[in-house]
């Protein structure tokens, strides 16, 4: 049974960024531990972080699942490695980077798992998307749901996201829904 509910983030500013993101929603699509529930509009994001790069296509996917966080974790890699994905420097250009935002409503804290993503409250890039697939679900650790962590946003942290692709129904990104 898929009972776990799972929540991902999108990134792409190398190359044919939207190739990029629907290649990665195939393949978590073709996973069979995996089963694609949702999926938000596409932003363009200036660059956080490292901010002298492309910018940014982002989006966010709500999805169940067999696996365990590990598991998922696992298999967002492998994706992240069949679509070209170096790792060079942190925060830098990436061809596809799949970050995994919740999974159910735990707290998990290992040397190379951190959920909920530890800086998922503080991106207008990661909550502006999720919030189309994920308001009212409550951040652990944060004692707010996505949508309140949003609106502790300032105007000046969401001036960076613009919306670049409004996908609903077959034409788009829809597609992979079920
Ligand atoms: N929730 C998570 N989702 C994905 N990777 C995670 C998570 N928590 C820890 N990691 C670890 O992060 C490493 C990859 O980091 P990556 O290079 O994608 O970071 P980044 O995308 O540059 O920075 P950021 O984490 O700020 O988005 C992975 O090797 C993985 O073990
Ligand atoms: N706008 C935007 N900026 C970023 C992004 C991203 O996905 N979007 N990812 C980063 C590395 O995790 C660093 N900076």
């Amino acid at each position: 049974m898929m009972d776990n509910e799972v929540f991902i983030a999108l990134g792409s500013n190398i190359g044919n960024r939207e190739h990029y993101l629907e290649e990665a929603l195939r393949l978590l699509t073709l996973d069979e531990g995996l089963s694609l529930t949702g999926t938000s509009s596409v932003y363009e994001t200036a660059p956080v972080g490292l901010v002298d790069q492309p910018p940014f296509l982002n989006m966010a996917a709500s999805l169940t699942t067999t696996y365990t966080s590990e598991e998922v974790l696992k298999t967002t890699q492998r994706i992240e490695q069949q679509l070209d994905r170096t790792h060079e420097k942190r925060w830098g250009p990436r061809t596809i980077d799949l970050d995994i935002l919740m999974y159910n409503q735990e707290n998990i804290q290992r040397s190379h798992l951190s959920i909920p993503h530890p800086r998922l409250t503080e991106r207008a890039f990661v909550l502006v998307p999720l919030v189309e697939v994920a308001a009212a679900v409550k951040v652990p650790g944060a004692g707010k749901t996505v949508a309140e962590l949003l609106s502790c946003l300032g105007e000046d942290e969401k001036e960076g996201v613009r919306l670049w692709k409004k996908l609903n129904g077959p034409a788009g990104f829809g597609r992979f829904e079920s």
